[in-house]
């Protein structure tokens, strides 16, 4: 058994989001922004993303690499730092996201070399 070669990388990168969904402890990360809620959102970021958009992604074969989905994770990141001021409980909850998720990311980079 090696991951590469039995586990479909679709089902690989489901198994990477969830556990991001388990670190996203305030639920902030789960679903897009709703810009009616939030209505100055669309002025500052211009590419929002979020994890039940990643999941989509993953289902639409959108991601043909982890690099691609590491770079919708770190968008997903960007943009709550970006648009959330320091001192508020989003932008905390980014950098938290930002640092467990970074591990959950280097882990999955490990395993899909190791196990190649
Ligand atoms: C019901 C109101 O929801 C929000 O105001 C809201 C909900 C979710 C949010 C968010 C705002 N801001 C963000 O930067 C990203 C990370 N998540």
């Amino acid at each position: 058994y090696t991951l590469k070669s039995l586990w479909p990388f679709h089902a690989f990168l489901h198994s990477v989001l969830q556990q991001l969904v388990v670190k996203d402890t305030g639920q902030i990360f789960i679903e897009p922004v709703d810009q009616n809620e939030v209505p100055d959102y669309g002025d500052i970021v211009k590419h929002p993303m979020d994890l039940q958009t990643m999941e989509i992604k993953i289902k639409n074969s959108e991601y043909s690499s982890l690099e691609a989905f590491e770079n919708d994770f770190n968008l997903m990141v960007s943009n709550c730092l970006a648009y959330n001021s320091k001192e508020t409980i989003f932008y905390k909850a980014g950098i938290k996201m930002r640092d467990q998720g970074g591990t959950v990311l280097r882990t999955a980079k490990r395993d899909l070399k190791v196990l190649d």
